[in-house]
C-alpha cells in the first residue's frame, strides 16, 4: 500500500529529471553557454566569459526549468577529446549541439562531428537542439542558413531544431530550452530511459 501511494505521490509531485549533453567542436561556446544557463535558471551566478578556459574534463550544471530538473554535461570539443563524448550517450535524454556561427571556415568540421554524433546507435531517437551561437557577432550566419547547411531536416527518427543564440547576452537560450524540455517530455527515448531506470531499481 505504501509503495502504491509513494508511487502516486512521486508521479504527481516529483519533477522529471533529464540529462542533456552539450556537444560541439572546440571554441563553439559550450562552457560559456553552460555558465549562462546557471545564471538564467539557478541561484548560482555562472562564471563570466573571461574566466572560462578550454574544457579538458567534464563540467556539470544542474538547473530547474519549466518544472523539470535539467542536468547538463559539458564536454571538451578539441579533436583528441571528442572520443570521450560517446561514453555519455547511453544516459543522455537529448543533445544540445553548439556551433560558432561566425566561424565559417570550421563549418565542415562542425557538420561532420555532428553527423557522427547523430549516427551513433546509443543516441537513437534523442532530440537534438542546435544552438547557432555568437549571433551577437556581425559576421554570424543566421540560424536558417546554418540549418540548411547542416541538413538536419533529414533526421527522421528524432526531433530537431536550430535556434540562434548568444551565450554572451543570453538571447534565444530560453526559447531553445523550452523547446528542448517539451521535446524530451514527448520523446520515445525518454520513455525508454525511464523503463531502463525502473528495471535497474527492481533488480
Ligand atoms: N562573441 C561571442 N563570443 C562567444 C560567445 N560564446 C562564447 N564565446 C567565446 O568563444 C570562445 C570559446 O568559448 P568556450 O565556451 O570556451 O568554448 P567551448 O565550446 O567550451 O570550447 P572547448 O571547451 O575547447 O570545447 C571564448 O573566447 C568565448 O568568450 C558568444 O555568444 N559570443
Ligand atoms: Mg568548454
Amino acid at each position: 500500500m505504501f509503495s502504491l501511494l509513494y508511487g502516486l505521490w512521486k508521479y504527481l509531485f516529483s519533477k522529471a529529471e533529464f540529462h542533456v549533453l552539450i556537444l560541439g567542436i572546440d571554441k563553439a561556446g559550450k562552457t560559456t553557454l553552460l555558465e549562462k544557463l546557471k545564471t538564467l535558471y539557478s541561484d548560482v551566478e555562472g562564471l563570466p566569459p573571461d574566466r572560462i578556459v578550454p574544457t579538458v574534463g567534464l563540467n556539470i550544471g544542474r538547473v530547474e526549468a519549466h518544472k523539470s530538473k535539467l542536468i547538463f554535461w559539458d564536454l571538451g570539443g578539441q579533436l583528441g577529446l571528442r572520443t570521450i563524448w560517446e561514453k555519455y550517450y547511453e544516459e543522455a535524454h537529448a543533445v544540445v549541439y553548439v556551433v560558432d556561427s561566425a566561424s565559417n571556415t570550421r563549418f565542415e568540421d562542425t557538420k561532420s562531428a555532428l553527423e557522427k554524433v547523430l549516427r551513433h546507435p546509443d543516441l537513437q531517437g534523442a532530440p537534438v537542439l542546435v544552438f547557432a551561437n555568437k549571433q551577437d557577432l556581425p559576421n554570424a550566419v543566421n540560424p536558417e542558413e546554418l540549418s540548411r547547411f547542416l541538413e538536419l531536416k533529414n533526421q527522421k527518427d528524432r526531433q530537431s531544431r536550430v535556434q540562434g543564440i548568444s551565450a554572451y547576452d543570453g538571447s534565444g537560450i530560453q526559447e531553445g530550452v523550452l523547446w528542448l524540455v517539451e521535446a524530451m517530455r514527448s520523446s520515445k527515448r525518454t520513455e525508454l530511459l525511464q523503463r531502463h531506470a525502473e528495471a535497474a531499481v527492481t533488480l
